[in-house]
């Protein structure tokens, strides 16, 4: 049975449609990271999926069951949670959270150890007001993750946490999908790219492509061969550029392109390197401009 299946969803906020005949369905043990520009409507679908918000139609299904009659099925990070109680600690946070979700003192109290370890967690029992953006974040995913959920819903998971706690997390989320599904969102391409088994790619609402990272990427960057970054800030006419920061990626068509780009850079000495193009291309050459649906 799948974990999800959604069929139909439009959401109106106003005049603005944020969401625009979604449909797709998610198998059990997946991970699927919803990706999409600013405004592309995530957070919106999450927060219906998690029925936080009421779609103005369509359906969604969590294991076959109507959505808002799932929830004991599901655990949600919200994209702005916080940590309002600043008295408390993570300890008491994952702890109160598992006793509201319906487990015994003596079950949360040996499961709240198992998150704090998870997570790596070394200040469980700090006050939330001492601990900084980064060490909030990884105790309230810790509190999240230790539901013991079917499916989790983690919307931008990653917000606040440096590289390393980043890669952890991934692996985190790699072994959890072992036992249940996983739907995030993040504006981390790349790594989102290696951890998650499908991508949803939304823009204004619609669901414009699902399915494998690479497989998204490739189709949507049929017309290119690879991207030379070039270290120094370079002019060339005729190619496809983009600036990044003191360095400029150039896009090549064909194989005799890069071979021609390559040539012309290193006859004027500018250091550069190849590289294969990934999700992150679609986004900076404005591939989804061009509405390859
Ligand atoms: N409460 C609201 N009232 C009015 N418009 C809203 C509301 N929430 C979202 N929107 C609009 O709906 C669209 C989708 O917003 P949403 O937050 O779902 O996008 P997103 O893909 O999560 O964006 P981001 O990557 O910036 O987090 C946007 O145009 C946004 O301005």
């Amino acid at each position: 049975m799948p974990s999800i299946e959604v069929r139909g969803l439009s959401k109106w906020y106003g005049s603005k449609k944020a969401l625009n005949d979604v449909s797709f369905t998610v198998e059990e043990g997946e991970i699927v990271g919803i990706i999409g520009p600013n405004g592309a409507g995530k957070t919106t679908l999450i927060r219906i999926l998690s029925c936080l918000l009421k779609p103005d139609s369509g359906e969604v299904r969590i294991f076959g069951r109507k959505h808002c009659e799932a929830k004991d099925l599901f655990a949600l990070l919200p994209q702005d949670v916080k940590a309002h109680f600043y008295t408390l600690t993570p300890r008491d946070y994952v702890y109160h959270y598992l006793r509201m979700r319906g487990l015994s003192r003596s079950e949360a109290r040996q499961r709240v150890d198992e998150a704090m370890e998870l997570l790596g967690i070394d200040y469980a029992d700090e006050p939330m007001s001492t601990l900084s953006g980064g060490m909030v974040r990884r105790a309230l995913l810790a509190m999240v993750l230790s539901a013991d959920a079917r499916l989790y819903f983690l919307d931008e998971p990653t917000v606040g946490l440096d590289v390393e706690n980043r890669l952890n997390l991934w692996e985190v989320l790699r072994e959890k999908a072992e036992e249940s599904t996983i739907v995030l969102t993040s504006h981390y391409l790349n790594e989102i790219s290696s951890v998650c088994d499908r991508v949803l790619l939304l823009k204004d609402g619609q669901v414009k492509a699902f399915g494998r990272p690479e497989r998204v990427a490739r189709d949507y960057l049929s017309g290119l061969h690879s991207k030379i970054v070039a270290f120094e800030d370079v002019k060339l006419e005729g190619f496809l550029l983009k600036k990044a920061g003191r360095n400029t990626y150039i896009y090549t068509r064909s194989k005799r392109e890069e071979k021609e780009i390559m040539e012309v850079l290193e006859s004027s000495g500018v250091p550069f390197r190849r590289e294969s193009l990934t999700i992150e291309d679609v986004f900076i050459t404005g591939g989804l401009d061009d509405g390859a649906d």
